[in-house]
């Protein structure tokens, strides 16, 4: 868990703040009225069914989509995500499922890859001693910078990838599944990695569908459901059971209420704040007349 209580963290200005953020796709909101809190060193879990607006959400965050309405802020900045390179020279980082990694290449070479110190001459040595130094950082346990990724484990892989990530020394780092179809031993590797990113003093947002993996790291999570928000609660607040009530809706949205009741949990993880209306009261995400694209 944090090294900071939950409670202290939120208390200080976040990192990146969503307010009132929707996106559609023609006739399909993917995403309505999204408020969203991530601070420095904490680990927020982004979690929700098939179809929730996880992938929307991140996309917007990285510059791949532009949002319909609403507001981003960043660093205490009202910010406009027009590309990914914007999104990284603002100092948010997204490794995405497929890890974007050239396998024939090596680690050194991944991980430098379009940025070579001096590219008119590659000053092969010291990019080799900050790749050590990038990894030693992550407790990484990568056998050597020299050989190529693709004779590396997956729980590697991704540490290559979330190394790369870190180059451009980002304050949020946004993990797509990280864990997805890893081993056991693996998947401890990557959330080991995941804590290292937290003390380090990074905001970190982790989409996942594995609750285990939620509940070993994340200081919050926060729960989307039909592109709503459904729900943002504080780790240790929190049971399995509950939050999968609150991604599936299966109990008319009591956790949300009780969690609200109680401080623990609100839209936007604003303790205190009633949750919203009940997932079923609510419009489909799908084929409804509000899902015109503006
Ligand atoms: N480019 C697109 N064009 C049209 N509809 C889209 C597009 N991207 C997402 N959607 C729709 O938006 C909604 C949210 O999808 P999104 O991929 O964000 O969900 P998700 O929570 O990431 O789901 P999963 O866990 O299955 O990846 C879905 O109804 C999806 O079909």
């Amino acid at each position: 868990m944090s090294t900071l209580p939950a409670e202290r963290l939120e208390s200080s200005a976040p990192v990146l703040s969503m307010r009132g953020v929707s996106k559609h796709f023609g006739a399909v909101a993917a995403l309505t009225d999204i408020e969203l809190d991530v601070h420095a060193g904490e680990v927020v879990a982004l979690v929700g069914d098939n179809g929730a607006g996880k992938s929307t959400l991140v996309k917007i965050l990285s510059g791949v989509h532009p949002q319909d309405a609403g507001t981003v802020t960043f660093d205490g900045k009202d910010v406009t995500i027009h590309s990914p390179v914007d999104a990284i020279n603002l100092g948010i980082a997204t490794v995405f499922q497929d890890l974007a990694l050239c396998d024939n290449l090596t680690v050194v070479d991944n991980l430098f890859l379009g940025r070579e110190l001096a590219p008119w001459r590659l000053n092969e040595v010291e990019m080799e001693v900050q790749s050590w130094k990038l990894l030693r950082q992550l407790s990484a346990k990568i056998p050597s910078v020299r050989i190529a990724v693709a004779s590396l484990s997956g729980g590697q892989r991704q540490t290559v990838a979330i190394a790369r990530s870190l180059l451009g020394s980002p304050k949020l780092i946004i993990l797509d599944e990280p864990t997805a179809a890893l081993g056991v031993e693996q998947t401890a590797e990557v959330l080991n990695l995941v804590e290292r990113l937290r003390e380090n003093g990074l905001a970190v947002i982790m989409i996942s569908h594995n609750m285990q993996d939620v509940q070993a790291v994340s200081d919050r999570v926060a729960v989307l459901r039909l592109g709503r928000n459904n729900g943002t609660f504080r780790m240790k607040d929190v049971s399995t059971d509950d939050l999968i009530a609150a991604i599936t809706g299966a109990t008319d949205n009591v956790v949300t209420q009780r969690a609200a009741q109680t401080g623990a949990a609100g839209a936007g993880g604003k303790p205190g704040v009633p949750p919203e209306a009940p997932a079923e009261d609510r419009q489909p995400a799908a084929g409804t007349d509000e899902g015109s694209e503006q």
